[in-house]
């Protein structure tokens, strides 16, 4: 895990990110569908914070709203500000083209799932770096010392991959060069969206540990975004659980993979599968996930939640301390009793 996060004088958490009621709609034939809605989630500096949520429950809207860069038709509101380490704080959602472009790769800058589809197939990864350079006004020969050290931080050979095109790198190897080229103009916010989906298992495994030296080697602090709760758990300090295109639980990492206290965030737990743990104590969610257009009234989880009641389907319930921890937060009215109720029993978490 990381270095400890850093703390303000005051004693509250130090905040590089913040999202406040950041929502997203792309407006349909059959209605509005809200695929970000209303989320609010601070990101402390030098963190590595893991998002975890099933397919469709709008990681990469998060991902994307993140950084200003929702591709249109797509609506983002709400406000989003970055606070540097020295300087003044930059609201995201309001910011000029100019302040967007200067903010985006050198402050903050984001690394997708499957490479091949990020790199122009007509350009050596040399082609890659030095575009980047140049678009952002960089010292051409310096910036390309730095991708050197850079590729080797990744294992990869440097005089190899700089030569290449992308086609003549495998899977794993065009991952880390994309890893590589999102930290050249050392920004301090890496958002990574399933950025090993498409990787076999070893070389998932080898990214998180190298993210792991990364974050300390840079001082990054580091959004992780993944559909597999096991992955993401080995090298987060906190992990966030999306459900229906909102975060319904944030807590560490320790707390969310032994005890996490919302129903779904518990049903998720259950649901994961682990080389290492019994197969027969793995339970897949029933139900079906949530339409971004027929949005129901309450909470959006009461369908498929065994200890819902009537409130929650009136009511929809905000992000709340779990008994008095301000650092735990989520978003049920029952939290208490899904943790005596809603059992989880694996081998590989800490119980
Ligand atoms: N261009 C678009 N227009 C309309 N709806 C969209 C668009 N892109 C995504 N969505 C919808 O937004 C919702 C959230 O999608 P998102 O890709 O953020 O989910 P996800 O959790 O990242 O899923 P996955 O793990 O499968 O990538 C989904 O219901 C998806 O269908």
């Amino acid at each position: 895990m990381s270095q400890q996060r850093s703390r303000l004088n005051t004693g509250r958490m130090d905040t590089v990110l913040e999202m406040q009621n950041a929502s997203v709609t792309f407006s349909m034939d059959r209605g509005i569908a809200r695929v970000l809605d209303d989320v609010s989630l601070d990101l402390y500096r030098h963190e590595i914070l893991g998002i975890v949520g099933e397919s469709g429950s709008g990681k990469s809207m998060l991902a994307s709203a993140m950084l200003d860069a929702v591709e249109k038709p797509g609506e983002l509101t709400g406000e989003i500000t970055y606070y540097p380490q020295d300087g003044e704080s930059i609201e995201l959602v309001s910011a000029s083209k100019k302040t967007l472009s200067n903010v985006l790769w050198e402050e903050i800058a984001m690394v997708f799932q499957g490479a091949m589809s990020s790199f122009n197939p007509t350009l050596t990864i040399r082609g890659h770096f030095r575009e980047t350079l140049q678009a952002h006004n960089k010292n051409v020969r310096e910036g390309m010392a730095h991708s050197r050290e850079l590729l080797s931080d990744l294992y990869l050979d440097p005089d190899r991959v700089l030569d290449s095109y992308p086609h003549e790198l495998s899977g794993g190897m065009s991952q880390r060069a994309l890893i590589a080229l999102s930290l050249l103009l050392e920004p301090a916010v890496l958002v990574m969206d399933e950025p090993t989906a498409a990787l076999d298992l070893l070389m998932q495994r080898s990214i998180i540990s190298l993210m792991e030296k990364l974050q300390e080697k840079y001082d990054l602090t580091v959004v992780f975004i993944t559909h597999d709760f096991s992955l993401v758990a080995d090298i987060s300090d906190r992990l966030g659980v999306m459900y229906a295109f909102d975060i319904v639980e944030v807590g560490e990492t320790n707390t969310m993979t032994s005890d996490p206290a919302h129903p779904y965030a518990r049903a998720l737990l259950k649901a994961v599968p682990v080389l290492e743990g019994p197969l027969d104590k793995m339970s897949a969610i029933d139900g079906q996930s949530p339409d971004p257009v027929e949005r129901l009234n309450g909470c959006s989880y009461h369908p498929r939640c065994p200890i819902a009641t009537e409130r929650c389907q009136r009511t929809d319930p905000e992000l709340h301390g779990v008994e008095g921890d301000a650092d735990h937060v989520a978003a049920c009215f029952h939290t208490e009793t899904a943790r005596d109720e809603i059992a989880i029993d694996l081998g590989w978490t800490d119980e």
